[in-house]
């Protein structure tokens, strides 16, 4: 069995992996990197990139059909072409991630691809053949400095009666669509199934989504389930929350589900997107002393999972978003070459789930300042009694909820629903993240007629302390 030894090996190259390999290589180590898939990972063939292209084409056609209530007349008929056209050649290249190796290679790293495992301390055994059953046997490296582990997660899979064997989608499958169905039915009213359903539902498909909890967004603020559900039903979506499926039947091309409710549902199409799942049993980190039966790999504020092991991005656990796993990546890598880089701060972590309106969040919600046993107040404003959601009239829903914490006299928590409601949470995550005071926040000056300026609206309405 051949062996090579190495500084740093980094197994799986999302773009925390990437980051991070690129990184060190940069700084003079010599560093492998392994991915058994596409380097760049699942952000920018099966999830953020494709599917905020898909977002842009989907709102484009809202936009078109809200002329007739501002600015005249449109018709609008709507074409998936140019949307599949730009996923496979300008984002994503056909699935090809020649560039990205190129890249991580012109920055100094070696690469290989295939799955990796932890072997034992500072070994890494990867499978010659990338593809099972690896009859070819395993090629050995050794890691002088560390392992650093990005290997991010899969599509979780319910085990509902009659979906295993099925030709049911994914987040993988999804965004390879060259048709969209006449019809859809989506299985989890989370990010990902909240975004695809609003982009095929806008695209012509007869669209309905079954969350088992009893709202969608479950983890949000409840204000913001609630307004997102109403543009669901409002757009033609039909919601269904607080149910699960039974059973699932595939037959003639048509997919049919048992809810637990006694409806029955029935669509061209099955989107799966219950949440995400690890294999850490596979990745061997049992060798080194960690948990494999853990849902994710628990690190310290440097990302060290053990001794010489290193993890970042969705597998840590401390949120499933690209910008969270390059800001770990950096951090890892600072300390792998000895460099103080800080150590990992989650308070102001902001997330952003792109449907239209968007609905940005950063910090803690009410339930959870109030679970961390915080003196909480929220003050909230509703985003059309603002100017700008009056002028903008169409498409306004929204709304902003702030979390203060009452003992410190700053925000710990932020929730935006509106339009461009990402860009907005911006000034309410440095607020956040600086632990601005409340009373210099009021002080401000808010553009008018911003959307933003409804932050000073919600401040507003913080009761006075
Ligand atoms: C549909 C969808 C939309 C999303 N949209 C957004 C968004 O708009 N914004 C945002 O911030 N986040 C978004 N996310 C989340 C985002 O995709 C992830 O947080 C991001 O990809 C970072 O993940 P990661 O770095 O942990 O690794 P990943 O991107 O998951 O990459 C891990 C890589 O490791 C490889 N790998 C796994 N095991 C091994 C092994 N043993 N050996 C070798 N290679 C291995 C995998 O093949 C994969 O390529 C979205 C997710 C989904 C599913
Ligand atoms: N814009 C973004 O930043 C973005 C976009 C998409 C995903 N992500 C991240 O990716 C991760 C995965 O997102 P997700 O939406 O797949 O997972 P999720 O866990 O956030 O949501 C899945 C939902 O499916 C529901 N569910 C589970 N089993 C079910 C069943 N059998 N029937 C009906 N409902 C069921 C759950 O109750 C849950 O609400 C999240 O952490 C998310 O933050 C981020």
């Amino acid at each position: 069995m051949p062996s090579d030894e190495v500084d740093v090996v980094v197994v799986g190259m999302g773009p925390g992996g990437e980051a991070a390999g690129s990184r060190l290589a940069e700084a003079g180590l010599s560093v492998l990197g392994v991915e058994g898939r596409l380097v760049g990972g699942e952000c920018p063939y099966y999830a953020c990139i494709p599917t905020k292209m898909m977002v842009r084409g989907a709102d484009a056609l809202a936009e078109a059909r809200r002329v007739p209530r501002l600015a005249g007349t449109t018709e609008v008929r709507p074409d998936w072409t140019p949307v599949a056209d730009r996923i496979r050649d300008e984002a994503t290249t056909d699935w090809d991630d020649q560039i990205a190796v190129q890249r991580f290679e012109d920055s100094g790293g070696r690469f290989v691809r295939g799955f990796g495992r932890i072997t034992g301390p500072g070994e890494v055994a990867v499978a010659v053949s990338a593809s099972p059953p690896h009859d070819e046997g395993y090629h050995v490296y050794r890691a002088r400095r560390g392992i650093v582990l990005n290997p991010g997660t899969e599509p979780a899979i319910p085990p509902i009666e009659g979906l295993a064997g099925t030709p049911f989608w994914t987040n993988r499958t999804a965004v390879k669509a060259r048709t969209v169905p006449r019809s859809l039915i989506v299985l989890g009213g989370g990010p990902v199934g909240l975004e695809f359903a609003q982009v095929f539902a806008r695209f012509g498909a007869d669209t309905a989504l079954v969350e088992a909890a009893p709202r969608l967004l479950q983890h949000s603020e409840p204000a913001a389930s609630e307004c997102i559900g109403e543009v669901f039903k409002n757009e033609g979506i039909a919601v269904h929350t607080g149910t699960t499926a039974r059973r699932v039947r595939y037959q003639d091309g048509q997919f049919s589900l048992e809810l637990s409710s006694g409806a029955t549902l029935s669509a061209e199409h099955l989107l799966v997107a219950t949440g995400r799942r690890s294999d850490l049993a596979a990745l061997g980190v049992g060798t080194v002393g960690l948990d494999e039966t853990a849902r994710s790999i628990d690190v310290d504020e440097r990302m060290r999972a053990t001794d010489g092991v290193w993890a970042i991005g969705d597998v840590t656990g401390k949120g499933a978003f690209t910008h969270t796993s390059v800001y770990q990546a950096a951090i890892a890598a600072a300390d792998i070459l000895g460099e103080d880089g800080g150590t990992a701060d989650y308070r102001a972590e902001p997330a952003v789930t792109f449907t239209d309106p968007e609905v940005a969040e950063c910090g803690l919600t009410e339930a959870r300042a109030r679970e961390r046993g915080l003196a909480v107040q929220t003050g909230s404003a509703a985003v059309p009694s603002s100017a700008r959601g009056w002028i903008h009239k169409a498409g306004n829903d929204g709304l902003i909820t702030l979390v203060a914490d009452t003992d410190r006299g700053i925000l710990v928590g932020a929730t935006v629903v509106a339009p461009s409601g990402g860009e907005v949470l911006g000034a309410l995550a440095v607020a956040i993240h600086a632990e601005v005071p409340l009373a210099r926040l009021r002080g401000m000056m808010f553009a008018y007629p911003t959307f933003h300026r409804a932050i000073g609206d919600a401040l507003g309405a913080l009761p006075d302390q």
